[in-house]
């Protein structure tokens, strides 16, 4: 969850200052009196505005599902504060104080990614049970976090459809069981499932201080993390670019530094509009893909417009693509063929503006991390919004360029079934050619848009309901039908294309705008060898009530047996594509 932050000017606190503990009602077994204590725990550690406390206007609710929120129970103004927590109840995944100061690393847990070193760090609070002073709050964790690794059964994994999604699956998936094997059973494989995906779906970050190497730390922030998600959001129909945007959150949280000698650092949550009674106080996630959402959150955002779609995994595979598609074998020299190459990396490397920011931060991060960061990066995106990555936009005109003045020099276009219609002029062409990759990665997925969008509709559950199914379904099925009266098939157009290059030439379609930032909080991968002194570490705290961790098997499997999340955020996917196709010649 990375929303506003105020800048940090010195370095965030460690856990090393220990919450205090409740009295006796903390030890109740059922989930409201775990609640109950949390909130009394919170309150005798300094929380001001704790849901339901004297002088508080908010109250935390818990649903039929057992999912929890915040609640306004009296009218909030735009700017009010409506929490402040002092950070020494965050647990972070930074090492006690002092450890930093160490010259070398000896214990091999900063080798570990943030993810791995802040879920061990549960699994350890809790082994410690009573003695751990965050007990009460390690109490109201939710048993299971309905994320893919936790919940989805091999079928689900196979319904997602979508490459890119199925190989991050695969590697969560992975960097459980690599930190499982690191800590040599000192925990099970389940536990490193729930704990992994509750940190990730529970984390706030931080912009790091000179401590951290300018490493942004992770905290999992007690109350803070109850509050649930609404971000930005379509209000356009379906396929209209740019879409409209609306922001759905109404709470932003900050840090605040230490003021005067006993001051401490806080995290302020105030309100962002005016709030009124019955509402949900809502936080923004951050500016995230759908990606995020399924595979660490666990559910797909009704019409996030900072979804996106990967169509290449390089710039390198972009450019092959390209030439495949649109150079005839032969129709250049191969020495003006490699000069026409090298100008497109050239073009598309001059549009990198974040890789000098992202060398900063690739060098503070654990070097298996670093390289999921940089593949991360390195891919080539479409967005829910029609934005284009930077870096093809530059590739792809120079090439086009090239490729346009041979044909005019040779005074003839390449012959049908050799290579694609290059189109008018270089726009119109980033058009076709994104179409042409859209059309491919469509055909590439077993289902089609409208049969996902009619099962979808077909559902009748609350949380689809923000998604409008029914009426995607009836503004997509209007729009390929108007699209395939015209052109024949959307996925087969190709020649049509060719035909109505005339008139599409002349519209005036969305211009493609640049986009080169990229997320970069995918999870990270540990050191692919046996940390043996990370394992040391684990094993020390492994107590014999490990398995009381993991949420019971029948709660897995009955959450897991749910395949609506997969189809979802595979409809999203479609729609971003079907938008490209649609476009290309509206
Ligand atoms: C930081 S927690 C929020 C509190 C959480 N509801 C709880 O009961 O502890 C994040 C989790 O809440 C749920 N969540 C948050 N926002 C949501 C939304 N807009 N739709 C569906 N689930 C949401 C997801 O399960 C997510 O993994």
């Amino acid at each position: 969850m990375t929303g506003a932050f105020g800048r940090c000017k010195r370095s965030l606190p460690t856990a090393a200052a220990e919450p205090k503990p409740v009295e006796a009602e903390a030890q109740q077994p059922e989930s409201s009196s775990n609640l109950q204590s949390f909130l009394q725990w919170a309150l005798a550690n300094g929380v001001e505005g704790v849901p339901g406390s004297d002088g508080s206007k908010t109250g935390l609710y818990t649903g039929e599902g057992g999912e929890r929120g915040v609640v306004c129970l009296q009218a909030i103004s735009k700017g009010e504060t409506i929490m402040r927590l002092p950070l020494r109840l965050a647990i972070t995944d930074q090492e006690e104080e002092g450890r930093e100061e160490q010259a070398e690393d000896t214990t091999g847990v900063e080798r570990q990614p943030w993810s791995v070193r802040l879920a061990g760090k549960l699994l350890q609070m809790l082994q410690q049970g009573d003695a751990c002073p965050w007990k009460p709050y390690l109490a109201v964790l939710p048993r299971v976090v309905p994320s893919p690794l936790t919940t989805y059964s091999w079928d689900d994994v196979q319904a997602i459809q979508y490459p890119p999604m199925r190989r991050q699956v695969d590697h969560a998936s992975w960097l459980a069981s690599s930190a499982c094997q690191q800590g040599n059973g000192a925990f099970t494989r389940e536990q490193w499932d729930w704990a992994l995906s509750v940190v990730h779906s529970r984390t706030f970050g931080a912009p790091g201080g000179s401590s951290t190497g300018g490493a942004g730390v992770r905290m999992l922030v007690p109350l803070v993390d109850m509050l649930n998600h609404a971000g930005d959001y379509i209000t356009s129909p379906p396929g209209q670019m740019p879409p409209l945007v609306q922001a759905g959150d109404c709470v932003r949280w900050d840090l605040k530094a230490p003021v005067g000698p006993e001051g401490e650092w806080l995290m302020d949550l105030s309100a962002t509009r005016d709030i009124a009674e019955g509402e949900e106080l809502l936080l923004s996630y951050g500016e995230r893909s759908n990606d995020e959402f399924h595979l660490h959150y666990g559910f797909v955002p009704a019409r996030n417009p900072h979804d996106d779609i990967t169509l290449f995994t390089d710039i390198e595979g972009a450019i092959d693509w390209w030439l495949s598609a649109y150079l005839p074998a032969g129709a250049l020299p191969p020495q003006r063929l490699q000069l026409v190459i090298n100008a497109a990396y050239n073009s598309a490397e001059q549009e990198d503006t974040s890789a000098q920011a992202a060398q900063a931060v690739l060098a503070t991060v654990p070097r298996a991390e670093a390289a999921v960061i940089r593949a991360e990066l390195e891919r080539i995106k479409l967005s829910a919004g029609g934005m284009v990555d930077g870096r093809l936009l530059a590739a792809y005109r120079t090439l086009f360029e090239a490729a346009a003045s041979q044909q005019q020099q040779q005074q003839e276009e390449p012959a049908a079934g050799t290579a694609a219609r290059l189109g008018r002029d270089w726009q119109q062409h980033m058009r076709l050619a994104v179409a042409r990759r859209s059309r491919e990665l469509l055909k590439e997925m077993p289902t089609p848009l409208l049969q996902d969008l009619e099962q979808l509709a077909a559902e009748d559950t609350e949380q689809q309901q923000a998604h409008c199914w029914a009426d995607v379904l009836k503004s997509y099925a209007a729009a390929v039908a108007a699209f395939e009266a015209e052109h024949g098939s959307l996925l087969d157009c190709e020649e049509n294309e060719r035909d109505t290059s005339a008139a599409a030439a002349g519209s005036a379609g969305p211009d493609a705008a640049t986009s080169s930032g990229s997320t970069i909080s995918e999870p990270a991968l540990p050191d692919a060898g046996v940390d043996a002194e990370f394992a040391r570490l684990l094993l020390q705290h492994a107590a014999s009530d490990a398995t009381a961790l993991a949420p019971a098997a029948e709660e897995r499997a009955g959450v897991g047996s749910s395949c609506i999340l997969p189809v979802t955020y595979r409809a999203y996917k479609k729609m971003i594509l079907t938008d490209a196709v649609l476009l290309c010649v509206a």
